[in-house]
């Protein structure tokens, strides 16, 4: 594992291949994107880092904002002397994305934004569960994830992946998770998604109860060059539904 101003990040793949980010969700690490490792591999030189707050990133909390998980993947694709990369963001990784393509457009070749929305839930809503996790630790917000993560179906059959998942949320730093949700809190793409010009694939989950297919549209109708695609899944679809994920990133990328 390397560091680039404490966010924590590996490579995969040919060194020489195009490169593609990929990026966690709230309460997740690098490990979420296991299922995507042997696929993309093939092809790509495969970047994944730990968001801020999480997993082995050691990057200060003081006031985290949208705009700092932003500058984190640039510090990242610097420090790896990157110009250029694709970049594949799930929920909050997902409203990364759409910050880089506002922002930095021209550091993205592509852009996958999965299980996301241009604002994700409240104000209200993120600022309470910032305090709950500050207040009383992740056991609380840990209990409630599978059901917000995959669908009851998905949660019987595979429960080992499911453990894991919710073993790795009740692990993640209090503090780094609530530093998260005060980012999420104010991060508000709905207007700005409309300047993004690089090819942007956003995928949904048919099942997401968090970020939905309708969530997927907004994005879709406001980035110009972009098309959607709806994956039999909940929340986590590139778990959940991993071959078809992998199958709908890798036809884009190849277009
Ligand atoms: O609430 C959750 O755990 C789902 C979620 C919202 C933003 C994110 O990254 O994950």
């Amino acid at each position: 594992m390397q560091h680039a101003n404490g966010i924590a990040y590996t490579t995969a793949g040919p060194q020489d291949a195009p490169a593609i980010v990929l990026s966690n969700s709230l309460g997740t690490t690098l490990d979420m994107w296991s299922p995507q490792l042997e696929a993309l591999t093939q092809r790509f030189r495969v970047v994944r880092y730990d968001a801020r707050g999480h997993g082995a990133s050691t990057a200060a909390l003081d006031t985290v904002t949208l705009d700092t998980l932003g500058r984190d993947v640039l510090a990242v694709l610097d420090a790896l002397n990157i110009e250029r990369a694709h970049f594949c963001g799930i929920s909050m990784g997902g409203l990364t994305g759409q910050w880089l393509g506002v922002h930095a457009g021209e550091r993205i070749g592509k852009l996958i934004v999965a299980n996301t929305a241009a604002r994700i839930g409240s104000f209200d809503g993120w600022a309470q569960r910032a305090a709950l996790v500050r207040a009383e630790g992740m056991a609380e917000v840990a209990a409630g994830a599978a059901g917000r993560w995959f669908t009851a179906d998905f949660v019987e059959r595979h429960p080992r992946s499911v453990a894991q998942m919710t073993d790795e949320l009740r692990a993640t730093s209090a503090s780094g998770y609530a530093a998260c949700c005060d980012a999420l809190a104010t991060a508000d793409l709905r207007e700005a998604i409309a300047t993004i010009a690089v090819p942007t694939l956003v995928i949904a989950g048919e099942h997401d109860p968090v970020t939905t297919v309708d969530d997927a549209r907004y994005i879709a109708e406001r980035v110009r060059d972009s098309r959607t695609v709806a994956l039999s899944a909940s929340h986590l679809s590139n778990i959940e539904a991993a071959e078809a994920f992998n199958a709908a990133v890798l036809a884009f990328l190849a277009e």
